[in-house]
């Protein structure tokens, strides 16, 4: 990753049958109107794990007692820049939703999710999340249109691997 790309994390809860997940609506910032998991910058010197677990809580009350790192997003932008998210789900979690001052919480059932109001290309890569498979999917925009999608599926030692290259600034 050079010094322009900006790294996030972004954690999608669900509940313990795994037909529902919990999303939130951006009140705020980047994204602002649109629903998406949970997620934001890594700390100084923190782990992207770490920054994982605290923006799940910071932002819906959620303590992941365990959670799955499934995917890595790199998306290029005429406008925005290089962003890089990576992608976790967790489906055995603790506590009380709330609603904090950066999202509103919800939950959708999995087999009605419409993607109204997501990301554009959350589309392209939510379902290959959602059917539990690992993935690196690379996104390019012009504008706010998708010029180029890749979506690799990955094993668990790849994701580790550019997992362990990230930590915050
Ligand atoms: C542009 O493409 C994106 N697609 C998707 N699906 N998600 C994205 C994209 N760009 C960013 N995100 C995610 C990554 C994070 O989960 C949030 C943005 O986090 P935010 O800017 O709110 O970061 P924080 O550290 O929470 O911000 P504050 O400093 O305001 O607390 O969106």
């Amino acid at each position: 990753m050079d010094l322009l790309t900006r790294r996030y994390t972004v954690i999608f809860p669900f509940n313990s049958d795994g037909t529902q997940v919990l999303l939130g609506l951006k009140k705020r910032g980047m994204g602002v109107g649109l629903w998406n998991g949970f997620g934001g910058k890594p700390e100084l010197g923190e782990t992207i794990d770490k920054c994982a677990r605290r923006e799940l809580k910071e932002e819906c009350g959620l303590e992941a007692r365990s959670m799955q790192h499934v995917g890595v997003l790199l998306m290029k932008s005429t406008t925005s820049g290089q962003v890089e998210v990576f992608v976790y789900t967790a489906k055995d979690i603790v506590g009380d939703v709330i609603e904090s001052d950066e999202m509103k919480p919800k939950w959708f059932k999995v087999a009605d999710l419409t993607y109204k109001d997501t990301y554009k290309e959350a589309r392209e890569w939510w379902p290959t999340m959602l059917q539990g498979n690992k993935f690196v999917a690379r996104f390019e925009f012009v504008d706010a249109a998708i010029t180029s999608k890749e979506i690799k599926h990955v094993d668990a030692k790849q994701l580790a691997l550019l997992r362990s290259s990230a930590i915050g600034p």
